[in-house]
């Protein structure tokens, strides 16, 4: 029985809660262009559609709520510590609070979270729950320079050291829900196969990795996750 899990997830396990994934049929992807909404670049070119782009999506959060596959990776963290002394790391490339929200204790948000705003002048970050603008001040300096608290392409993700230390005394690689497009997370199954950790892939359709995986189940995450931590 693993003792030391890693999980990583990716917009597929939101999607039954209601958020849209990213290349999916009318994904975020599908009405936004990447370079537009999710580069600094796109930012300084054009903050207002950036700042619209993630505010729709921070509205939309506050609608929707977590769903069985979010509760079963809470199941996990508490068998794993309580039962083995052992612990449940669990990565997201997801910005929103879903795991938290089902009762999840430690998330490593490697690519950001949508309810945190970051100030580009004093680097402050503070919790941040309604519509971002140009307009609004860093409570902590007084400068009008705040963004999303998000790592768009191109940026260096957030909690790479605590991810590799996870991985390295991981006895099982989970990923869940997603298509293993975007690096350095689409990596990491590759790394767990270099330290020998037994890979599980569990997702609505094989992904980009799904070679490397030792063990694959196909399904919508609400079902097949709790039936694989079961
Ligand atoms: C497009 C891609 C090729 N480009 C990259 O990977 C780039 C460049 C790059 C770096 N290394 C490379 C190597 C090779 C090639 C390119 C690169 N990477 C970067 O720029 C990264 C930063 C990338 C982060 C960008 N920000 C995001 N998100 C926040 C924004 C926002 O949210 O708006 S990425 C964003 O897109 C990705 C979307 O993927 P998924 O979550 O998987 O979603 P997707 O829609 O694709 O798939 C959904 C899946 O779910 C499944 N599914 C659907 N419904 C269900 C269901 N119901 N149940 C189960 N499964 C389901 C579907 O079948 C599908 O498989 C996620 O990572 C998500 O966070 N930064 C970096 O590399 O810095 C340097 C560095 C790196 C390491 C160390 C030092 C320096």
């Amino acid at each position: 029985m693993p003792r030391h899990v890693v999980v990583l997830t990716g917009a597929g396990i939101s999607a039954e809660s209601g958020l849209g994934t990213f290349r999916d049929a009318g994904g975020l992807w599908a009405n936004h262009r990447i370079e537009d909404v999710a580069t600094p670049e796109g930012f300084i070119k054009n903050p207002q559609l950036v700042h619209y782009f993630y505010n729709q999506r921070r509205a939309e959060l506050q609608r929707v709520a977590p769903n069985a596959a979010h509760h079963a990776l809470v199941d996990l963290e508490a068998e794993l510590e309580v039962g083995m002394g052992g612990g449940l790391t669990l990565i997201t490339q997801n910005v929103d609070d879903l795991h938290e929200r089902a009762g999840s204790r430690s998330v490593l948000h490697m690519h950001g979270e949508l309810l945190k705003a970051r100030c580009e002048a004093c680097a402050a970050v503070f919790p941040w729950h309604r519509d971002l603008g140009s307009e609004d001040v860093c409570i902590a300096c007084g400068h009008s320079s705040l963004r999303p608290r998000i790592v768009w392409f191109g940026e260096v993700p957030f909690h790479l050291d605590a991810i590799d230390a996870a991985m390295a005394r991981a006895d099982l690689f989970i990923s869940i829900g997603t298509s293993g497009s975007v690096y350095p997370a689409a990596g990491l199954v590759r790394l767990a196969r270099t330290l020998g950790v037994r890979t599980v892939e569990l997702n609505l359709e094989p992904s980009e990795n799904h070679d490397f995986f030792d063990e694959s189940h196909q399904g919508p995450a609400a079902t097949i996750v709790p039936a694989f931590i079961a």
